[in-house]
């Protein structure tokens, strides 16, 4: 028996998130948790023939916390999303909802992995860390930032980049750092295939990692004030999710990924310091899931001198984000 539960479920990543969760049949009970619309997509979701029974609740229904209790694996991208012009980082006020969750997380479902969708990724994971530690429930093992989507765009967009479009699903790339901008260090140089046409030409190696880093705003831009990715983050987060799921509750162990974690999370974070050169708390690297959820933290490898350079300017930009979501303060409770 596996209990998910989406928070923001009624919203743009919600509800095809939900969708492509309720079709995972190690998931028997999925919850839905939003502050509007979420009993009227749970009703709809319920139709579906797939073994996943699905209730929903609002945020202001007495009983609300229902959602989370029992839940094994909760998945939250609740909040704002960006409009033309913003960064991630303008997206801080969605903080307080990711505190506010965290609470209920920790009141309810203490033992729950907890996958983090809502942005600023690179300040919101901190955020829940620093919930679930004066809760006195932090598991770092069980805490994910979900930065796979720019995996996904790394695949897709270096197809592109060497004519075969097709192919995007048989190209894979590291992308680590963190899940902004120049943050955001695609490891081109470890790309399998290896990708040799576009490592030997800097015009298109630097074009490929700025679509890479920049790949949210041309969806922002795209959509012109009616938010930012929806569908190709829902599919990101479900494989990632079914990834964790299949670990924990599947018995498949060894899956390597990459996720925006605390490198303290198990040994190897202090090898990752020594990699990248800094004390950062929290960096996306790969990781290998197992039924603990992080069962280790593996190391970044051989980068080339191009990553060196975007290395320092991801770990500059990255410290500033973290300690915004550590030392965040949640606004007093109104009386
Ligand atoms: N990690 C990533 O790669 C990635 C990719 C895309 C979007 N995002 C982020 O995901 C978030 C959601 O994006 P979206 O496009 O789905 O936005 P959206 O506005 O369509 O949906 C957000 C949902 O969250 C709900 N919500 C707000 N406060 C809540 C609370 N306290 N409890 C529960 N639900 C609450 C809203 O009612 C809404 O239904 C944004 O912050 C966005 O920037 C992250
Ligand atoms: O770009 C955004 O604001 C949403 C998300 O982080 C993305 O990478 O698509």
């Amino acid at each position: 028996m596996v209990k998910a539960v989406v928070c923001g479920a009624a919203g743009g990543i919600g509800q095809p998130l939900s969708l492509l969760l309720k079709l995972n049949p190690i998931v028997t009970e999925l919850a839905l948790y939003d502050v509007v619309n979420a009993v009227g997509v749970a009703a709809d979701l319920s139709h579906i023939a797939s073994p996943a029974q699905v209730t929903g609740y609002l945020a202001s229904q007495p009983d609300a916390d229902k959602a989370f209790q029992g839940a094994d694996i909760v998945v939250i991208p609740a909040g704002v999303p960006r409009k033309p012009g913003m960064t991630r980082d303008d997206l801080f006020v969605n903080a307080g909802i990711c505190n506010t969750l965290a609470n209920s997380i920790a009141k309810n479902a203490p033992n729950a992995f907890v996958l983090v969708i809502s942005n600023p990724v690179n300040s919101t994971v901190p955020v829940f860390a620093e919930a679930f530690k004066k809760a006195g429930t932090y598991d770092p093992k069980k805490l994910f930032g979900v930065s796979h989507l720019d995996v996904v765009r790394a695949s897709t967009f270096a197809a592109t980049a060497i004519g075969k479009p097709g192919d995007a699903d048989k190209y894979s790339i590291p992308v680590v750092g963190g899940h902004s901008g120049a943050t955001i260090l695609p490891l081109l140089s470890q790309a399998k295939p290896a990708i040799p046409e576009i490592l030997n030409d800097k015009e298109k190696r630097d074009a490929l990692v700025n679509r890479i880093q920049f790949g949210g705003d041309e969806v922002v831009k795209a959509k012109d004030g009616a938010g930012s990715a929806t569908l190709s983050m829902a599919q990101a987060g479900v494989e990632f999710t079914n990834h964790v799921l299949d670990a924990v509750f599947g018995g498949k162990k060894g899956k390597i990924v990459q996720s925006y974690i605390d490198l303290g999370a198990e040994a190897g974070g202090e090898g990752i310091k020594k990699e990248i050169g800094s004390d950062l708390a929290f960096f996306s690297v790969n990781i290998e899931l197992g039924p603990a959820g992080i069962e280790k933290i593996l190391p970044i490898g051989q980068i080339d001198d191009a990553e060196k350079a975007l290395l320092e300017a991801a770990v500059k930009e990255l410290g500033p984000s973290i300690e915004k979501g550590v030392s965040f303060q949640p606004a007093p409770p109104k009386l």
